[in-house]
């Protein structure tokens, strides 16, 4: 049946307000505007991103469709769509790519404009939504919502991807795969032989562990309070395991204690200051580099002593690895068909989309690294 140009019918999961279960529900999705693409969804990951906004830690609009980590096919296009064509294998980008404003343009730059996580209106770009649920308009996360049978994006947030790429598993290379490898091997450039710590071995983590390893570092200390991380984390390549709780001494002096010096490279992918600053700490003092992935709660600040700031370490943030989103990304996904990168161990768990419950009782049990959802 030829859907295009009309509003479809399905079934999307809807955080009503934040710290509420997620309700399954029927939902209206309209046809894409100008410069917009709806698509069908096949599969999407649950970020530790979608956990910040359900718990209400970062600021976000309820009643939204959450998800943003997600694969599919293009269902339709609006006008002056020229990129992908209905059929099209495509990724939802958190952190578009214009190729207009003053991020895309500069050499370096990845975080575009157009880009709705900080802050976040919860609107498609023309301020409106796509969606309605028992009359009431759904907001949209980040303007991906992938939470839903079908949602709608703006095309400069539309990765498309090889026609041969296995949609069950794609979806982690829309966002957990570029940010924490692409945190390692592209943002920092870990060089061979270097020592590495990471706070957090969940999903993203776990993706700075492969792209540490693959950048031949020779000492991988993992830190996560959740002990059951470890195996996999060692799996991995981690070298190293500790559980901050279980330790007499702040994390940060351990880390420094264990390596001598400080490390080389240090990565959060928590999202919580302290173990930002845990992990600024535990760099070497003059050379260290700090790479902070972790989203961390709205309105709140990191505390640093002063002084030694001058000493010479490096702090610096990244978004999705600092690749340019649309154009790196398919290539990450090719390297992939290409066995160059191995991106299966990062997912632990699929399930189909209506068990969305089980997924996240699982995932809120730290059972997983991630959790696909299959449509
Ligand atoms: N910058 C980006 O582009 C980007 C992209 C995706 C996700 N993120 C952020 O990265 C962070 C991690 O996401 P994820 O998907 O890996 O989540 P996750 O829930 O899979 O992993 C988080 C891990 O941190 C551990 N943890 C919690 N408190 C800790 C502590 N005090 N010390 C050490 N470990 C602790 C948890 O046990 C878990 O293993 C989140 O803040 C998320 O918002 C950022
Ligand atoms: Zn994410
Ligand atoms: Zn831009």
């Amino acid at each position: 049946m030829d859907t295009s140009g009309k509003t479809i019918t399905c079934q999307a999961a809807i955080a009503w307000a934040a710290n509420s279960p997620l309700s399954l529900e029927e939902v209206h999705v309209d046809p894409p505007k100008a410069g917009e693409v709806r698509i069908k969804l096949t599969s999407s990951g649950i970020c530790g991103t979608d956990n910040h906004v359900l718990k209400g830690e970062v600021e976000v609009k309820f009643p939204l469709i959450p998800g943003h980590e997600g694969a599919g096919i293009v269902e339709s296009v609006g006008e002056g769509v020229s990129t992908v064509k209905p059929g099209d294998k495509v990724l939802t980008i958190v952190i578009p790519q214009c190729r207009e404003c003053s991020s895309c343009l500069h050499p370096r730059g990845n975080f575009c404009k157009k880009q709705d996580v900080l802050p976040t209106s919860g609107l498609m770009m023309d301020g409106t939504s796509r969606f309605t649920c028992k009359g009431k308009r759904i907001y949209h996360s980040f303007r991906t919502s992938t939470f839903t049978e079908y949602t709608v994006v703006p095309e400069i947030g539309v990765a498309k991807i090889d026609d041969e790429a296995p949609m069950d598993k794609v979806c982690v290379m829309s966002c957990e795969v570029p940010t924490g490898y692409g945190a390692a091997v592209h943002s920092t450039k870990v060089t061979p032989g270097s020592t590495c710590v990471i706070y957090g071995l969940g999903g993203i983590g776990s993706a700075v562990v492969i792209g540490c390893k693959a950048s031949g570092a020779s000492r991988i200390i993992g830190v996560d309070i959740n002990e059951e991380k470890f195996p996999r984390a060692k799996a991995l390549g981690v070298t190293d395991c500790i559980n901050p709780r279980k330790l007499k001494m702040p994390v940060q002096d351990a880390v420094v204690e264990m390596t001598g010096f400080g490390v080389d490279f240090a990565f959060e992918a928590v999202g919580r200051p302290e173990t930002m600053v845990a992990a600024w700490n535990s760099c070497h003092v003059s050379y260290g580099v700090c790479v902070i992935i972790g989203l961390a709660p709205t309105n709140s600040y990191l505390s640093l002593e002063a002084p030694e700031i001058i000493t010479g370490r490096i702090m610096k943030g990244a978004c999705l690895g600092d690749y340019k989103t649309r154009d790196d990304i398919p290539q990450l996904v090719t390297d992939y068909l290409k066995n160059k990168i191995n991106i299966d161990p990062l997912i632990t768990h699929q399930l189909p989309f209506n068990q969305i419950h089980k997924a996240m009782d699982l995932y809120n049990a730290g059972k997983v690294i991630r959790c696909v959802l299959l449509f």
